[in-house]
C-alpha cells in the first residue's frame, strides 16, 4: 500500500515492524495504540507485519489479550471499531527475548524470512544504553539487510558525552540516512503547523524577524507529576527530560531559516544552525534568567497531591529540577535582541502548551494612553489541550459612547472547530507512518541531538558550580515565585490569556 508523502509523492507502508519492549509503558499507552489508530484508517499495509519483542514469556495469545487490554485501556471506546481491532491483533507475533544477549536473536531473523521483500523497522522502546547492544545484536544474528531502519526514544544519553557514545554505536550498524530519532513533539499537529503558518503565509514570512518581534514565551506546564518514573526522573531533571529536546526543538522551529525544500535534511540544516547560534550562558545570566523548581505538595484538579521528595522511590536529599525557566535569545540578525523566554514544569495546575509570538507596537500610537498596554499583536499558537492558532488583533470597542476605544480579540482558528469531522492524530500515529514511509523530515538528526546537548550541558555545568537548591513551588501553582519575576524584572509577563 502506497501513502503520498508531504509533497504529493507515494510511499509504500509496507514494512515489517519490530517491537523492542512491548510489554513497557510507552509501548502499552503510546505505541500500540498508534499503531491501531493507523490500522482503523487503513493505513497499514495489508502485509505489513508486528513483531512484540519483551523479556517476560508470553503465549502469542496472551500477548494479543494484553494488547488487547491496553486498547481497551488507552483508546476511546468509540474509536474501536471492532473489525478494525481483529485485524490488527491478527497482525501480531511475539518472540520472548533478552536484549543482552545475542542468543535468541535468530528468532527475529527467522520472523525476517517471510517477509524479506519488505523493510525491517526497528523500534527501540527501551531505556537508551540498551541501543547499541541491541543494534549490535540485529546485525550479529543476520537479522537485518540494507534497507532496515532503526527508531530510538529520546533521551539520547544523558549529557553530550554519553549521548555521542550510544550515537556512536547505533552509527555502527545503521547509517545516518536509515536512523529515527523520536521527538514526539514534532509529531503534534500544531507544531507541524508552525512550518506551514511560516512558510505558507507571506504575511507572517515578512514580520518574522526582530523588527517586528519584540519577543517570543514558550510554556509547556504538566499536570502530571513523575508518575511512576523517579528513578529516571531523578537522575534526568525538567531541563534533560523537556527543554533538552521539545523546548528546544520548538525554539527551532520558531527561530529557523525558511528551508530551500521540504526535504529532510533542509529542514534540519536549519535548525542546527538555531541551535548553534543560542545564547550561551554567562555566569551573572544564572541568578537573573534562569529559575529552578522543585515542586512541594499541593493540589492538583482539586485533588492533594505529595511533593516531589515524597513521591514513591524518592530520595529526600534531591536537588533534582521539576521546572525550569529561563530567558534565552538566538544570536543571528534575524533573532538579535529578541527574547525566548521559555518555561517547563510537572504539577501545574494544568496541561498547556503554547507558544505566544509577540510582536512589536506600532511605532507612533495615537489611540487612548490608558490603553497603550493592549496595543500590540499577539500570535498564540496552542499545541495542547486543544490545537489552533489565535492572532489576537485590536479593533474598534462597539457602542455609541465608546469613541475610538480599543478591544483585544482572536482572529481565531480552532482545529477542532473549524475542521469538526478531523480527529486531530496523536504524535505517534503521524511518526509511525512517516518511519512506514521512510521519511525523515519529522525525526532528529544526530548533530541537533549533540548541539542541544552541548547547550543544556553548560548550564548544567554552571547549575552544579554553583551547588544552589531549586526554589519550592506548590503542586498546582505555576512554578516558583522567582520565575514570575524573571519575565516581570523585563517588564513583560507570562501570557495568562488561558
Ligand atoms: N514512557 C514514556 O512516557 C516515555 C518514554 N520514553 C522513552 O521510551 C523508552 C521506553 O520507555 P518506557 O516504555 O517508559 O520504559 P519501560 O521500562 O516501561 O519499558 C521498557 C521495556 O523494556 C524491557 N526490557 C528492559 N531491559 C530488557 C532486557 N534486557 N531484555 C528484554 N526486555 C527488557 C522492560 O522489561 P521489564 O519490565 O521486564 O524490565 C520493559 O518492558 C525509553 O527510552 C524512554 O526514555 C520517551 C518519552 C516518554
Ligand atoms: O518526553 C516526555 O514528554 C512527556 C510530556 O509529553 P506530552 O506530549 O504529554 O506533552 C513528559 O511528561 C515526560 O516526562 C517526558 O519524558
Amino acid at each position: 500500500m502506497s501513502q503520498a508523502n508531504r509533497s504529493g509523492q507515494t510511499a509504500s507502508t509496507e514494512i515489517d515492524l519490530a517491537l523492542f519492549g512491548a510489554l513497557g509503558d510507552l509501548a502499552q499507552r503510546k505505541l500500540f495504540p498508534a499503531l491501531f489508530q493507523l490500522e482503523r484508517e487503513g493505513l497499514l499495509d495489508p502485509n505489513t507485519r508486528l513483531l512484540g519483542l519483551a523479556r517476560q514469556d508470553y503465549e502469542l495469545e496472551d500477548f494479543r489479550k494484553q494488547i488487547d487490554k491496553a486498547l481497551h485501556t488507552y483508546v476511546k471506546a468509540e474509536e474501536l471499531d471492532s473489525e478494525a481491532l481483529e485485524r490488527f491483533l491478527a497482525r501480531l507475533d511475539f518472540r520472548q527475548l533478552d536484549f543482552t544477549t545475542v542468543d535468541g536473536y535468530a528468532a527475529i531473523r527467522e520472523w525476517r524470512q517471510d517477509g524479506l521483500a519488505r523493510p525491517m523497522v526497528v523500534y527501540l522502546s527501551v531505556a537508551a544504553k540498551l541501543y547499541g547492544d541491541i543494534c549490535r545484536h540485529l546485525d550479529a544474528s543476520g537479522s537485518l539487510d540494507e534497507q532496515s531502519r532503526v527508531v530510538v526514544e529520546k533521551p539520547i544519553g544523558y549529557d553530550l558525552e554519553s549521548s555521542a557514545e550510544i550515537n556512536d554505536a547505533i552509527g555502527e550498524v545503521f547509517p545516518e540516512s536509515r536512523v529515527y530519532r523520536i521527538d514526539h513533539y514534532l509529531g503534534k499537529e500544531t507544531v507541524q503547523n508552525l512550518i506551514a503558518l511560516r512558510f505558507a503565509n507571506p504575511l507572517f514570512g515578512t514580520q518574522w524577524n526582530q523588527n517586528h518581534i519584540s519577543h517570543v514565551e514558550i510554556s509547556v506546564a504538566e499536570q502530571v507529576g513523575i508518575e511512576g518514573r523517579w528513578g529516571y526522573f531523578d537522575e534526568a531533571g525538567q531541563l534533560r527530560d523537556m527543554v533538552q529536546n521539545h523546548l528546544l526543538q520548538l525554539v527551532c522551529l520558531i527561530a529557523m531559516d525558511p528551508p530551500a525544500n521540504l526535504d529532510a535534511d533542509a529542514i534540519r540544516d536549519e535548525k542546527v544552525k538555531v541551535l548553534k547560534a543560542l545564547k550561551p550562558f554567562t555566569d551573572d545570566m544564572l541568578g537573573r534568567d534562569v529559575v529552578r523548581g522543585q515542586y512541594t505538595a499541593g493540589t492538583v484538579n482539586g485533588k492533594s497531591v505529595p511533593g516531589y521528595l515524597e513521591e514513591e522511590g524518592a530520595n529526600t536529599e534531591s536537588h533534582t529540577e521539576t521546572f525550569v525557566a529561563m530567558k534565552t535569545g538566538v544570536s543571528n540578525w534575524r533573532w538579535a535582541g529578541v527574547p525566548f523566554y521559555i518555561r517547563t514544569g510537572k504539577r501545574m495546575p494544568e496541561k498547556l502548551s503554547q507558544i505566544i509570538i509577540h510582536f512589536r507596537q506600532q511605532p507612533h500610537y495615537i489611540f487612548d494612553p490608558d490603553q497603550r498596554g493592549l496595543a500590540a499583536n499577539k500570535l498564540v499558537i496552542r499545541l495542547q489541550p486543544e490545537e489552533g492558532i489565535a492572532l489576537e488583533v485590536l479593533t474598534k470597542d462597539s457602542g455609541l459612547d465608546k469613541g475610538m476605544r480599543l478591544r483585544r480579540g482572536p482572529l481565531h482558528l480552532d482545529f477542532n472547530s473549524a475542521f469538526p469531522k478531523t480527529r486531530i492524530p496523536d504524535a505517534y500515529e503521524r511518526l509511525l507512518l512517516e518511519v512506514m514511509k521512510g521519511q525523515q523530515y519529522l525525526f532528529v538528526r544526530r548533530d541537533e541531538v549533540e548541539h542541544a546537548w552541548k547547550w543544556c550541558d553548560s548550564l548544567i555545568e554552571a547549575w552544579n558550580d554553583r551547588a544552589e537548591p531549586p526554589r519550592r513551588y506548590p503542586a498546582g501553582s505555576w512554578g516558583p515565585v522567582a520565575s514570575i519575576a524573571m519575565i516581570t524584572q523585563d517588564g513583560r509577563s507570562w501570557y495568562e490569556d488561558y
